[in-house]
């Protein structure tokens, strides 16, 4: 996708979203658009909010102030089951442990079928040729189809709980940390794998990270946050290459002397 290609209405706009947590600021003020098959990443030190907007953004914690549309219908004001549906049909939420976002006790192909069936698939042999087309898709082989989250290797369950996430064909994901407190080299082939996601199906995805490497390879936009403030956002590599504010300037140089 390029700047040109841009279709005029954003799929998700955030406006002014603040969440405090008593007299301690969680997120402050942020606003941003997501157009369709757009990325963003969400970047900042420990503590500076990610994780708190990621969560008001996907309905698991309700902001103190501001706005949040889906494809045209305020999510802070719909009702709880209109809310509940979305994000088991157009939306998905990759956590960074996989246990979070997984049934462990349920087999690899229950945990992707699983998925399907809470969107209505009824048929049995059409529900097991899906998780297996979804297994090969993330490159986990056919043939551990029965066994159990449990028995898989981290990069693999993490395969997994993305495979379970896509395979009703969201439109919007949201990701935290899905490559942390993985082996470096098995974050490289689960990113590869995630790139190759994200642009095949066309999804938007935002991602919440504090690897800058991440979001050179993933994210179109990047959004650096700072004490629960958004300080910076813009192109990527432009914010990357050439980082305005002081605080995004010493991110990434200290990445940059490691
Ligand atoms: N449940 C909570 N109760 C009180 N304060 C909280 C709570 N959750 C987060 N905070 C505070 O909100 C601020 C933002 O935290 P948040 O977890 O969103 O940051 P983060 O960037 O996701 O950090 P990390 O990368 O460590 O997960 C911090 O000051 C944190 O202490």
């Amino acid at each position: 996708m390029n700047a040109f290609s841009k279709p005029d209405t954003p799929l998700f706009r955030v406006e002014n979203l603040t969440k405090s947590y008593g007299p301690r600021i969680g997120c402050a003020d942020v606003s941003f658009d997501l157009y369709p098959g757009e990325v963003l990443g969400i970047v900042g030190e420990s503590g500076s909010g990610k994780s708190t907007l990621l969560s008001c953004l996907a309905g698991h914690l309700t902001p103190d102030r501001g706005q949040i549309t889906y494809d045209g219908r305020n999510t802070l004001s719909m009702a709880e089951a209109e809310r509940r549906k979305l994000a088991r049909t157009d939306w998905a939420f990759v956590h960074q442990n996989p246990r979070d976002g997984l049934r462990m006790g349920v087999s690899a192909g229950g945990n992707v079928g699983e998925r399907l069936m809470a969107v209505g698939a009824r048929h049995y042999g059409d529900i097991r040729a899906q998780a297996l087309d979804w297994l090969g898709r993330v490159e986990i082989a056919g043939d551990r189809i029965d066994d159990r989250p449990r028995a898989f290797s981290g990069g693999m369950q993490q395969r997994l709980q993305i495979a379970r996430n896509l395979v009703t064909g969201p439109r919007l994901v949201f990701m935290d940390e899905p490559t942390g407190g993985l082996d470096v080299s098995v974050q490289a082939r689960l990113l590869d794998l995630l790139r190759g996601l994200v642009r095949d199906l066309g999804l938007s995805v935002i991602i919440v990270t504090h690897d800058l490497a991440v979001v050179r390879l993933l994210a179109h936009r990047l959004m650096v946050m700072k004490g629960g403030f958004v300080v910076e956002q813009g192109l990527t590599d432009q914010v990357l290459d050439d980082p305005q504010h002081g605080y995004t300037q010493l991110l990434v140089s200290s990445v940059l002397q490691v």
